[in-house]
């Protein structure tokens, strides 16, 4: 197992964002996380992360939590990026923090298009753009866990297909993925798994044929219909 997530909490003031949430997720599983805006994912992820401390419940890693930085690779919604840093730099940053050759950020800078725009800084970059970025940067370190939070939201419709088959080959690859995503097709094609939270709490851990059933005829459908 990969992770076990077992009865968090999480409140923000008076409201509990969270009430009671656990799953596991399995080495290799492409898990997505959905539901309504505002039902809890977010903040569940920076938990997951630790970006953000749970006021109870306990999360169990596969490995010791002190490798946490090297073994999974996130993504966030907010991917706030210094104001006065190039592309390159950032780049740089990173690499030297996880110690990897040259060659290899080059190519993932090449496998986004982002090596025209190295010299750029992050600022002047487009949305789509600055997400690309972030997903290179949370692969620097050949995480075992990704973490991605609505990844594919800024991208065109061109770079949604090659994300798409970028992240099918590193789940082939062995790679665990746990993704929020809002498209349902996206959820359907790639995941193997999804947990389905409403207001702070897990509805549903299933996969998406389960989901759609005989009564919808696609994950889409569901939501519209029954989330
Ligand atoms: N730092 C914070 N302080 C106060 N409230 C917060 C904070 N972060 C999140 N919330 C609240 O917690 C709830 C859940 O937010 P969260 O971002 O986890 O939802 P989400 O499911 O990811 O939504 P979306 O689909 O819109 O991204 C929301 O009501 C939000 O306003």
């Amino acid at each position: 197992m990969m992770l076990e997530i077992q009865d968090i909490k999480k409140r923000f003031g008076k409201k509990e964002v969270l009430r009671g949430v656990s799953f596991q997720v399995e080495k290799g599983d492409f898990l997505a996380i959905i539901g309504k805006n505002g039902a809890g994912k977010t903040t569940l992820v920076n938990i997951i992360c630790k970006l953000l401390k749970q006021d109870s419940g306990t999360i169990s890693y596969s490995f010791h939590e002190g490798q946490l930085y090297n073994k999974i690779g996130v993504q966030t919604q907010s991917g706030d990026f210094d104001d006065r840093l190039k592309v390159q730099d950032m780049c740089e940053l990173w690499r030297k923090i996880h110690k990897v050759e040259k060659e290899q950020v080059d190519q993932l800078l090449e496998k986004f298009d982002l090596s025209e725009v190295k010299k750029q800084y992050i600022k002047t970059l487009s949305g789509g753009q600055k997400q690309k970025l972030n997903i290179l940067l949370s692969l620097i370190n050949d995480p075992e866990l990704l973490i991605l939070d609505e990844l594919t939201t800024s991208l065109d419709a061109i770079s949604r297909h090659e994300m798409r088959k970028y992240l099918k080959m590193l789940n082939s690859q062995g790679k665990t993925i746990i993704m929020v995503s809002h498209y349902m097709d996206e959820v359907e094609e790639l995941c193997n798994k999804v947990v389905l939270m409403r207001d702070g709490i897990v509805e549903s851990t299933s996969t998406p044929n389960e989901l759609v059933g005989n009564s919808y005829s696609n994950l889409q459908e569901y939501f519209v219909k029954s989330v």
